[in-house]
């Protein structure tokens, strides 16, 4: 009789189950509580790009704060490869986890130490990841390596980070967190202060992330163009709640939730065959207070998981056009 070897299950690099995260802000006498997170469930399996979409203050950046460990959620799990890490490293991240998952922010002037030269700010990372072993040819090559990976010239190596476009200071930070040979990566709005022309140039180099390591990313962003042009699947948050989610294209092109179908009507579409108008609009946004108000789980066809423009129209609407995702 031949028995056949269960099928190898493999933990998702992420997932986060009813986690909840509260601030409380104002003086003594006048405390509020902003309940901040909400219940949120999430998984990113390695190799998976996911990005977080939503409206300024809906909660994206805490999320990804959470599983970078900067902040601790009230309740809820957060489990890295399958390890309930909330429960296991109680006292804070393990030196382990803070290699495997790494974070890179918006400013990336203000992430370089700006007296610094590019190579000491990429050695201290690979020394910290590997000890003090290296020998100073084998340290120069993994240098070298690093930026190229970044598609830089190894010439940056000896410049201050001032002497370097924004989009080169982007890749440096992301050389450096590389040099730690992390999982997974949270990217919290990694292009937004970048100029338009250089941002699909770090959305790119996202990709080939996850494509040529296996690095799964949590995408956090404002411009749904991006999310749709990079991301594997797309999360749709409000006032804390995961609202909405599924694979990009497919959400993103026919969004079901009230409050995605607002988000992506501030996207000009020129393909799009019945254009959003401000009578629309106002429904929209009448259903999605009467959800805010009384929400419920909204489960699409395609579901498994800010200001994007909706108020103050969109960032970078001609992505939409330019950057088609089966085209990338
Ligand atoms: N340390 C903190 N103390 C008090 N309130 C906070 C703190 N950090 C965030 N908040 C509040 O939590 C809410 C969510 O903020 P968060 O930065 O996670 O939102 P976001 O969706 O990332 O927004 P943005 O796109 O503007 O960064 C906001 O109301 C914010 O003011």
């Amino acid at each position: 009789m031949t028995t056949t070897a269960p099928a190898k299950v493999t933990a998702p690099a992420v997932r986060v189950r009813g986690l909840n995260k509260t601030f409380t802000t104002g003086s003594l006498l006048a405390r509020k509580r902003l309940h901040v997170l909400q219940d949120i469930d999430l998984t990113i399996d390695a190799g998976e790009i996911v990005a977080l979409v939503g409206e300024s203050g809906s909660g994206k950046s805490t999320l990804a704060r959470c599983l970078a460990r900067l902040e601790q959620p009230e309740s809820g799990a957060v489990e890295v490869f399958g390890e309930d890490v909330l429960r296991t490293q109680r006292r804070g991240a393990s030196r382990r986890y803070r290699s495997d998952v790494q974070m890179i922010f918006q400013d990336p002037f203000g992430s370089l130490n700006p007296t610094h030269r590019v190579e000491s700010v990429l050695e201290r990372s690979l020394r910290l990841h590997g000890g003090t072993g290296q020998s100073a040819s084998g340290l120069r090559s993994r240098l070298v390596e690093l930026v190229r990976t970044v598609d830089l010239d190894p010439a940056v190596l000896s410049a201050f980070p001032h002497e370097l476009s924004g989009g080169q200071r982007q890749r440096i930070a992301i050389a450096r967190v590389l040099a730690v040979e992390p999982k997974i990566i949270l990217a919290d709005e990694p292009t937004s202060m970048l100029d338009v022309s250089v941002r699909i140039g770090i959305l790119n180099l996202l990709a080939k992330l996850r494509d040529e390591r296996g690095i799964a990313i949590l995408y956090v962003t404002h411009d749904l163009a991006s999310a749709r042009y990079l991301a594997d699947r797309t999360i749709v948050m409000n006032a804390g709640r995961m609202v909405e989610g599924g694979p990009s294209l497919e959400l993103l092109d026919d969004p079901r939730h009230p409050y995605t179908r607002l988000l992506v009507s501030a996207v000009p579409d020129p393909e799009r065959s019945e254009p959003f108008d401000a009578g629309a609009r106002a429904e929209l946004r009448k259903e999605v207070e009467a959800w805010t108000s009384s929400p419920q789980q909204v489960t699409t066809a395609v579901s498994t998981a800010g200001d994007v423009g909706a108020a103050d129209g969109p960032t970078d609407s001609e992505h939409w056009v330019l950057m088609p995702q089966e085209n990338r």
